[in-house]
């Protein structure tokens, strides 16, 4: 029978639907898959379910040599923790579940969005602090959504959901960066630069997949076009953002303010940022429902089973 390595807790009715269909290997642990234990994946298993964390960079494919495994099945859309180049390279597949994410993320990014704009978390604060001294008429006024600017950058399948609910939701303009120029059911502006869309807008949001190739892609540069005003939205990956830059722009008041989902060094939060009242900071919940994460692990075991039964992969990376 096929051998699995299930690299991480699941929900169980995920765990139960590939037991159903494999010889299963549950790893019922939160933490990522150590250097050793991503050898003994490669070697000992014929196919992985793998998520974020588990860095399966060149290095590893190199020392698997020929490995046993053929696939690799990435539970979450972002594929950023594995050298796709290398995995091909050593013959194995790669699969991930787009789609499954797409609108819990785009309802972080709002929830960002809202407590960014809106001060929330310092209002949270300060009620908790019981230093609240009570309403009055120009207590924590901070940025009104309604109407104003939004700029995607990454105009993907995310993007696109965040500058559905921006426009239909909050009659807000939207202005985007994107490889490709898009066909969209609502306007939107097209920007040249990551630069030029800085300064366009009011709400900076990162939808970018993290790539060589976006690395800190929200450079300094690109934080000192926006404006004073003006907050920036991550929900995509940490290293897109220069997050050394945004604590020097949030502290200097280059910007107004930020709202993070995720951190150039997850788990790690630099103490500056911690410190920061102008910045949102959650733990990496852009899809923290359980349907949805039941839905992301349906799609990576139906990517396993139509695998290994000769099938066409419905999410090849
Ligand atoms: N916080 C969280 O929990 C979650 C985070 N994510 C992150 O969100 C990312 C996006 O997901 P999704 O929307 O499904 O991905 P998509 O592939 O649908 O969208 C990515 C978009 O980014 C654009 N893009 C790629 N490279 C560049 C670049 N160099 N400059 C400008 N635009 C670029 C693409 O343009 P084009 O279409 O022209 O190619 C595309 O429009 C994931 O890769 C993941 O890292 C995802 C889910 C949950
Ligand atoms: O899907 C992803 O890329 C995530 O970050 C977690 O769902």
């Amino acid at each position: 029978m096929t051998r699995i390595l299930i690299a991480r807790n699941l929900p169980e009715s995920v765990v139960a639907e590939a037991r159903g269909l494999f010889d299963v290997t549950y790893r019922d642990r939160p933490d990522p898959l150590s250097r050793d234990e991503m050898l003994e994946a490669l070697a000992g298993y014929d196919g992985a379910l793998v998520t974020l964390g588990d860095a399966f960079g060149a290095d590893v494919f190199s020392e698997a040599g020929t490995p046993r495994a053929k696939i690799l099945a990435n539970f979450g859309v972002g594929y950023n923790h594995i050298d796709v180049a290398a995995a091909k390279a050593a013959g194995l597949m790669v699969t991930n579940t787009p789609g499954a994410v797409t609108d819990a993320t785009a309802d972080i990014a709002m929830t960002l969005m809202l407590m960014s704009c809106r001060r929330a978390g310092e209002g949270e604060r300060l009620v908790r602090s019981g230093g609240w001294q009570g309403w009055h008429p120009v207590q924590m006024l901070g940025l009104h959504m309604s109407g104003k600017r939004v700029g995607i950058l990454g105009m993907g399948r995310i993007g696109q959901a965040i500058a559905r609910r921006c426009h239909f939701g909050f009659g807000m303009e939207v202005a985007y960066a994107s490889r490709s120029e898009k066909t969209l059911d609502f306007p939107a502006t097209r920007c040249a630069s990551p630069e030029a869309l800085a300064a366009a807008v009011d709400v900076l949001v990162v939808s970018v997949p993290a790539s060589p190739e976006t690395h800190h892609l929200v450079s300094a540069g690109v934080l000192a076009a926006m404006q004073p005003t003006a907050h920036l939205i991550n929900i995509a990956r940490g290293d897109i953002v220069d997050e050394a830059a945004l604590i020097a722009a949030l502290e200097a008041g280059v910007i107004a303010g930020a709202g993070l989902d995720v951190y150039e060094h997850e788990p790690r939060v630099p103490e500056a940022l911690l410190a920061l009242e102008n910045a949102v900071l959650l733990p990496h919940l852009g899809t923290a429902a359980l349907e949805v994460r039941e839905d992301m692990g349906r799609m990576a075991v139906a990517n396993l089973r139509a695998f290994f039964a000769g099938e066409p992969v419905p999410n090849p990376v």
